[in-house]
């Protein structure tokens, strides 16, 4: 139950949402709120002030989006409104997109739909939502009603105006009778409790959150509460089945009764022709066993009813004793009372709901169920004899019974078994991972004694060293790392190639820095990259067997199994000595933790923000700092090659459809880091803002330019010896109510220089849950598409609940030139991606652990703490470096104050410097990347050549800070 504090009213009343600006309509397919950006523009109060009037004045009645009011501040809503139903129309995205035609109906605040009535009755329900715990936003014009309801976004729309203003009326009321039911509690009876399935949300205490919905205290589900997640979970699926386990039993004892009824009452035996008996009678007699007699007349059937005659001509049932109790009126089928069916419903999480399709023939009690159109197995009356008719019609109804009854039993059934493997599936994994942990470790405690053994680890300056080798060996003395991170990436290559080279001197192996792949003589002339003659003379090859034991060790893990095999606690308080210290090297010459954590942030209300900025286009919006995480979307881009060396290896790989699955897995991976992001958003880039990111432990070196800032694109380019990539993001941002969608437009690209091959992507949808209240989280949804020529490789990334089984599910296959499928490729973005068939499946890539700490520390990986870092080379970079921008390191450095004014002061000079361009009519040019024919941004190969030459300094740049 809601507490005080949070019961404070959703300040909602008539919330008016414009549509994104002029670049980006909503349309019936499209959004309630569409904008291009989530940038967080800073605009005067005087000037938003008059930007909403004007809309206002602008926008016509209607056609904007408004979001439904919610239960106010200390307001009741006690009557309860009546069940309402009708038709509208749902929008699908996949399979068959477009608008269907979908019954509703709404009962006390719960809404559940189907095909029509009937599926309803039958229990054939699509879905089910809480409408007090969604926000739902209509748009008149376009007789729109979107409902929020966290899991999932439900577009609708009704076909007329008048259905239009009564679905708007009756969820009105529905939703304030359901909040007021939430809120104060109830005694008008058992509550619906909403589940999705078998794996029903906890009942976790719900929460009046200020959006106007309600939401439940909900905590991430990882650290050490994903146990009690877990746990928590399984056992709301096991409670569910034995409800369901309960019901089936119950109702095979009524099937038993049943049978022994039809077996052994009295026999009326009504000669029945083949016509009288419909084809599903014969099916349904045939499939559940019913007795047959052999006819005098040959080979015809005949019907054997065994019905108690002297019960059935009274015309009127008061048999109790039947385990289904239904009026047994000679010749006709009235409604009866399924009180076996009832059960079945509960068990498929619909109790308390009566599901009839006239509404005034709901109540709010009992579930009275209208009889299935299977009366119309009956026989014509008038064919036959009274007492014919009297049998027939029991007998068929008897029959229909039994038949109903026993598919239902069949539908508990196989919801128990698929419940059941569900959590078989769930506790094998759990074991497989417990089981395995004893060996990585002592393997992880084994390797670490071999890296002991041939590191020097005191001896830092040994990094001076290899820098120094690497300046020697041509390189153009970047002064950056050379040692690899031994924080990150976890991939199921890496590991095992680090540790598998062993033939190497062993002075040459001191902080070797890892290269898992072929190297290529460099054809990179350019110098500023190319690798030390140590790298070069390390030629090595993956062993076969490797990918399975490096699916499960890693460079990160084996740090962490190191740290869990002495005081796990006490290597966190090193490190964050370390950190105190201002030592955060860590062993690779890269830091392995922020300088401070995340600053607190209390008071800062999302919604708050929003509702202020009402009817103003969302890049128009003001975002505080202290909403921010201290990257930004250039840097964003870069950590989609945390787990570059699986492209490294797609280059070494001869058979076109492994390097499809490489090339999958690595698409796959670029995901991974978005789990641990909900909480906060990148800068947006300002115009001209540039980020390089060089990384010879991984032997590439990355550039990103932000090129336009109305609409916000951002391009980059990554090179390699073994491959290019290169992408221009730009991101479609929706804004539901509830969360927010980000639809990334544009390609991904990679290129394999060895083999020719050219890799081309889309990017599926991330979505961000619970903007305003409780935790929000992340979904990444869609279908993403490689190809490669005529090779392609489809992936499926499920869209689900927070609870569900199916969270962050992938699955796909890699097909051959003919559309065949050759390679079958299944996991989770969030943590790995396996090729082939459980449980003979490979590993091809597994995400890297999260470093200590990381939620008091932005959700960063490892790789993403080290993005922001200012190195040694710092006097080599362009001014308009990201990590030279001064509000973005303020934040870093934990100083909020400072952040926000320096991000207002640079927002204005953005805004200044744009003015000056339109009044001199100057079209801006970007300087390292240039728009092509097809609208793609294309690298213009300056960057790097200019760097080398220490020509930024040469060079004119507007000031960005
Ligand atoms: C309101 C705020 C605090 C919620 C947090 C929103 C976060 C999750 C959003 C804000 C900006 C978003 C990013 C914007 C741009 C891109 C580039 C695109 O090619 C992939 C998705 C990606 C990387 C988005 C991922 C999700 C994202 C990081």
């Amino acid at each position: 139950m809601a507490t005080s504090d949070n019961r404070k009213s959703p300040q909602l009343g008539k919330i008016k949402l414009k549509i994104g600006n002029s670049t980006v309509t909503a349309s019936d397919s499209d959004a309630s709120v569409d904008t291009n950006s989530l940038s967080a523009e800073s605009v005067t109060e005087q000037n938003q002030q008059r930007n909403v009037e004007k809309r206002r004045k602008k926008n016509r009645r209607g056609s904007e989006w408004e979001i439904m009011a919610g239960l106010k501040d200390g307001q009741r809503f006690e009557n309860k409104p009546n069940p309402f139903n009708g038709y509208l129309h749902k929008k699908r995205k996949w399979p068959l997109k477009g608008w269907h035609k979908r019954y509703f109906l709404i009962d006390k605040g719960v809404l559940v739909y189907g095909k029509g009535p009937t599926e309803i009755s039958k229990g054939k329900i699509h879905g089910t939502l809480d409408i007090g715990l969604s926000v739902i936003s209509t748009k008149q014009k376009r007789r729109r009603i979107d409902i929020d309801a966290e899991e999932f976004i439900y577009h609708l729309k009704a076909k007329s105006d008048e259905a239009f203003s009564n679905w708007v009326q009756q969820l009105t009321a529905h939703r304030l009778f359901r909040q007021h039911i939430l809120t104060y509690g109830t005694n008008v009876g058992a509550l619906f409790k909403p589940t999705d399935g078998l794996h029903s949300i906890p009942r976790t205490p719900e929460i009046l959150s200020r959006d106007g919905s309600l939401t439940r205290g909900l905590q991430p589900p990882n650290g050490s509460i994903r146990l009690s997640l877990w746990i928590h979970e399984s056992l709301s699926a096991l409670e569910q089945q034995q409800r369901e386990s309960a019901s089936a039993e119950q109702s095979l004892t009524k099937l038993t009764k049943l049978l022994q009824q039809i077996e052994s009452n009295s026999i009326v035996v009504v000669e029945s022709t083949g016509e009288a008996q419909s084809p599903n009678v014969k099916k349904d007699r045939r499939k559940f066993g019913l007795k047959k007699k052999k006819s005098s007349k040959g080979g015809s059937v005949d019907l054997t009813i065994q019905f108690s005659g002297n019960k059935s001509t009274t015309g009127t049932d008061t048999d109790n004793t039947s385990p289904l109790s239904y009026p047994r009126t000679p010749g006709t089928h009235i409604l009866r009372s399924y009180h076996s069916t009832t059960a079945l419903f509960k068990a498929n999480s619909f109790s308390a709901l009566s599901c009839s399709p006239q509404p005034n023939a709901v109540s709010s009690t009992t579930s009275t169920l209208p009889i299935p159109t299977a009366a119309s197995n009956a026989p014509t009356p008038d064919s036959l004899s009274n007492v014919d008719v009297i049998s027939l019609s029991a007998d068929n109804q008897m029959r229909e019974d039994f038949v109903t009854l026993a598919k239902s039993v069949l539908t508990t059934l196989k919801n128990l078994t698929f419940g059941l493997t569900t959590e078989r599936e769930r506790l094998k994994n759990a074991l497989e991972v417990e089981a395995q942990a004893p060996a990585n470790n002592s393997d992880l405690r084994n390797r670490l004694v071999r890296i002991h053994e041939t590191s020097d680890l005191e001896d830092l300056s040994s990094l001076d060293h290899l820098s120094e080798n690497h300046r020697a060996a041509g390189g153009t003395g970047t002064g950056t790392y050379t040692a690899a991170s031994l924080s990150y990436s976890s991939s199921c290559v890496s590991a095992t190639e680090f540790f598998d080279a062993e033939d190497l001197p062993a002075n040459e192996k001191k902080h070797r820095p890892r290269h898992n792949h072929k190297r290529a003589e460099p054809t990179d002339d350019e110098g500023g990259y190319r690798p030390n003659a140590e790298e070069e003379s390390e030629v090595r090859t993956r062993s076969e067997s490797s990918s399975e034991a490096g699916s499960l060790s890693s460079e990160a893990e084996l740090e962490e199994g190191s740290i869990s095999s002495e005081s796990e606690l006490g290597a966190e308080l090193a490190n964050s000595e370390r950190a105190e210290l201002g030592d955060t090297s860590g062993l690779t010459g890269r830091r392995t933790a922020l300088p401070v954590p995340r600053p607190p942030t209390e008071g800062l209300s999302l919604w708050n923000l929003l509702s202020r900025n009402i009817g103003k286009d969302l890049s128009q919006i003001s975002m505080p700092v202290a909403l921010n995480e201290p990257l930004n979307v250039l840097q964003r881009l870069c950590e989609e090659l945390e787990y570059s060396e699986l492209l490294d290896k797609a280059a070494s790989i001869d058979d076109p459809y492994e390097r499809m699955v490489e090339i999958a897995a690595f698409a796959v991976s670029a995901y991974a880091s978005t789990l641990s992001r909900a909480g906060n958003k990148p800068f947006n880039p300002l115009l001209g803002e540039t980020y390089e990111c060089i990384r010879e432990d991984k032997g590439f070196r990355f550039l990103a330019e932000q090129v336009s800032h109305h609409p916000p694109i951002s391009a980059c380019y990554a090179e390699s010896t073994n491959f290019t990539f290169w992408q221009d993001a730009r991101v479609k941002t929706k804004f539901w109510g509830k969360s927010m969608e980000f639809q990334p437009l544009g390609n991904v690209h990679v290129l394999l220089p060895k083999t020719g091959d050219h890799y081309v992507w889309n990017k599926v949808t991330t979505c961000v849950h619970n903007l305003f209240s409780g935790q929000r989280w992340v979904d990444q949804y869609g279908e993403l598409r490689i190809t490669n020529g005529r090779i392609t490789c489809k992936l499926t990334f499920a869209k689900a609940s927070y609870w569900s089984a199916k969270r962050h599910e992938v699955v796909g296959a890699v097909y051959d030139e003919n559309g065949q499928p050759v390679r079958r490729l299944f996991g989770k973005w969030s943590e790995s991606l396996y090729c082939g068939v459980a449980p003979s499946a490979r590993c091809i890539w597994r995400a890297g652990t999260l470093p200590p700490n990381h939620e008091r520390y932005y959700g960063f990986t490892r790789f993403a703490i080290e993005l922001n870092e200012l190195g040694p080379d710092q006097q080599l970079l362009p001014p308009t470096d990201t990590r030279l921008r001064p509000d973005q390191r303020a934040l870093e450095e934990g100083d909020l104050n400072t952040a926000e004014t320096l991000k207002l002061q640079l927002e204005s000079m953005q805004r200044e410097r744009r003015k000056r361009r339109e009044e001199l009519k100057i079209t801006y040019q970007p300087r390292w990347f240039s728009s092509t024919a097809d609208e793609t941004w294309e690298y213009n190969g300056k960057y790097w050549e200019t760097r080398r030459n220490s020509g930024f300094a040469n060079l004119q740049f507007e000031s960005l800070w």
